[in-house]
């Protein structure tokens, strides 16, 4: 199946490109050219969900069975087709949600990456032998898949995300059935043609677009999905994991971050201006690990903040597929209101917006918005403790590198976070006391590596870790063996 400009994305399920019954399809609008239509999404029905569910419960017997480096051959030759059609694909994710064409090629580079890593751990070992105190026994233990598994994700990674999802999924022997963000479906659709050709047994994956409240929450409830993995915003998350516990499903849940920076008196302040930005404002601040609250020490405070100006008027904004455009727009229309709403919501607090501007009106092309910074923020304020999700930096003074990290962990949010410092004890008390489960020394906030554990603490995740091996945990059950000869 090639995809065509403006076409109409069908589910895919038991092998199958297929038509909902509804009938009914919302268009994907690229949001830097808000006339151009990107693909039409179906609005599916929950019989179109149970037809999945079917078939990925049917195939999923003869996938368990299937030893684990024969699951990895299929992963390396979808991660070959990714890798043939990267610039198609990247270039329908700029089209669909707005990232730079640079960024979209980064990430859909990544989603090649990580394949070829899940398929290769279908090599690697996967329990101990353990002393039993009888010894004439031999106790040892294995994993085994959880069945099937549901795959719920956000428009802000549509590559990198699912299949850092997917992709352990199968290896490890479980069959899926993946609801992509409404946003980015078309991109979705792009993977799946790779799966279909890469002619994956019947039913191992499957498709289903629609909206969350329904095809989402559709896969929370229904009793023959045995896993859930989600990545989107706390009140969805909440929802997942409500409804999993409910019915004794097993869920993952990555959710959202306030991720600090830590300025500190001896930092590289060029650096840490670098990082705050590419940290804070690439894809428009739509990353779950961007940098948010900038936190500086008094005593570079202002030449700090002169020198992150300075950078930020460099910014060119506009159509990411335009090489010399450093950032495009927000992803939708909700995500645009969204930001702005903040915005208004900081001054009306009492917060001093130093660049950008609130009363941004929409350009007639897109959702465009400049980046904006703010000062003389308290921590009660909605833009010091809420997730934005765009491209909005507050920067904060603290009066000492023990109180710069006060201020960091004060927050409902641990995800990532990040200093910059060349003093050793600095760098190890923030490692020691930072409450977020990625820490970067002088690097930025962002920036996941596909082969390392990736999660939060407090209400950034369930608490469990996606990525690397780490993924085995949740997407396998441990069984412990017992055999008396
Ligand atoms: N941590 C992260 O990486 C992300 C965080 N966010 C945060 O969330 C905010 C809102 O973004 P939004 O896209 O609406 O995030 P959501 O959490 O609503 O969406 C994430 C995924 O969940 C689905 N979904 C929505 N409602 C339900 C439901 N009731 N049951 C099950 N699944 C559901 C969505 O489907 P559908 O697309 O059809 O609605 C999508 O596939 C952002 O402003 C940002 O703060 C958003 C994206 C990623
Ligand atoms: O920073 C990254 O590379 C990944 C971020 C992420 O997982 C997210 O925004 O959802």
């Amino acid at each position: 199946m090639v995809f065509q400009a403006g076409e109409t994305i069908f589910n895919y399920m038991g092998g199958k490109w297929m038509p909902s019954a509804t009938g009914r399809v919302e268009s994907s609008i690229n949001p830097a050219r808000l006339q151009e239509v990107v693909g039409y999404v179906q609005t599916s029905s929950i019989e179109d969900l149970n037809q999945a569910v079917e078939a990925a419960s049917l195939a999923k017997k003869a996938w368990r069975k299937l030893s684990a480096p024969a699951r990895g051959e299929y992963l390396y030759r979808v991660a070959d087709l990714l890798e043939q059609r990267l610039l198609e694909v990247a270039e329908t994710m700029t089209r669909e949600m707005g990232k730079t064409f640079v960024e979209a090629k980064g990430e859909t580079a990544r989603g090649v990456a990580i394949l070829r890593y899940y398929a290769a751990e279908g090599m690697r070992k996967v329990g101990d032998v353990i002393p039993s105190t009888d010894s004439s026994a031999l106790m040892y233990t294995t994993r085994v898949p959880l069945g099937v598994v549901g795959v719920i994700t956000p428009w802000n990674f549509p590559v990198a995300i699912p299949l850092w999802k997917i992709a352990p999924a199968l290896i490890y022997g479980n069959t899926v059935v993946f609801k992509p963000a409404s946003e980015t479906a078309v991109t979705a659709a792009q993977i799946m043609r790779c799966f279909h050709e890469a002619s994956l047994p019947t039913g191992v994956i499957n498709m289903v677009t629609g909206k969350g409240s329904v095809i989402g929450q559709g896969i929370i409830d229904h009793s023959s999905v045995n896993g859930i993995t989600f990545t989107g915003s706390n009140e969805t998350g909440k929802r997942v994991a409500y409804g999993a516990i409910h019915r004794g499903a097993k869920y993952q849940l990555e959710m959202g971050g306030k991720n600090p920076i830590i300025v500190a008196e001896d930092a590289d302040l060029d650096d840490a201006v670098e990082a705050t930005v590419n940290g804070g404002l690439r894809s428009t601040g739509q990353k779950c690990t961007a940098t948010s609250r900038v936190i500086v020490v008094s005593a570079v405070y202002e030449v700090f903040k002169e020198k992150l100006l300075q950078r930020v008027r460099q910014i060119k904004v506009g159509d990411g597929m335009n090489p010399d455009i450093w950032m495009g727009p927000a992803a939708n229309e909700s995500q645009y209101q969204t930001v702005l709403s903040y915005m208004k919501a900081g001054i009306e607090a009492g917060a001093s917006l130093i660049y950008g501007d609130q009363t941004t009106e929409r350009n007639e092309n897109g959702y465009f918005l400049k980046p904006a910074i703010f000062e003389n923020v308290s921590n009660e304020m909605s833009i010091v403790r809420e997730e934005i999700f765009g491209p909005v930096l507050v920067l904060m003074k603290a009066h000492s590198f023990e109180e710069a990290i006060e201020m960091a962990n004060d927050s409902e949010f641990g995800l990532s976070a990040s200093v910059f410092t060349k003093n050793i004890g600095s760098m190890l008390e923030f490692v020691n006391e930072m409450e977020a489960g990625l820490v970067r020394i002088n690097s930025e906030s962002a920036g996941v590596e596909l082969q390392a554990p990736f999660g939060g603490m407090k209400q950034s995740s369930s608490h469990s870790r996606e990525q690397g091996q780490a993924a085995i945990e949740f997407f396998t059950s441990i069984k412990t063996v017992f055999v008396k000869p």
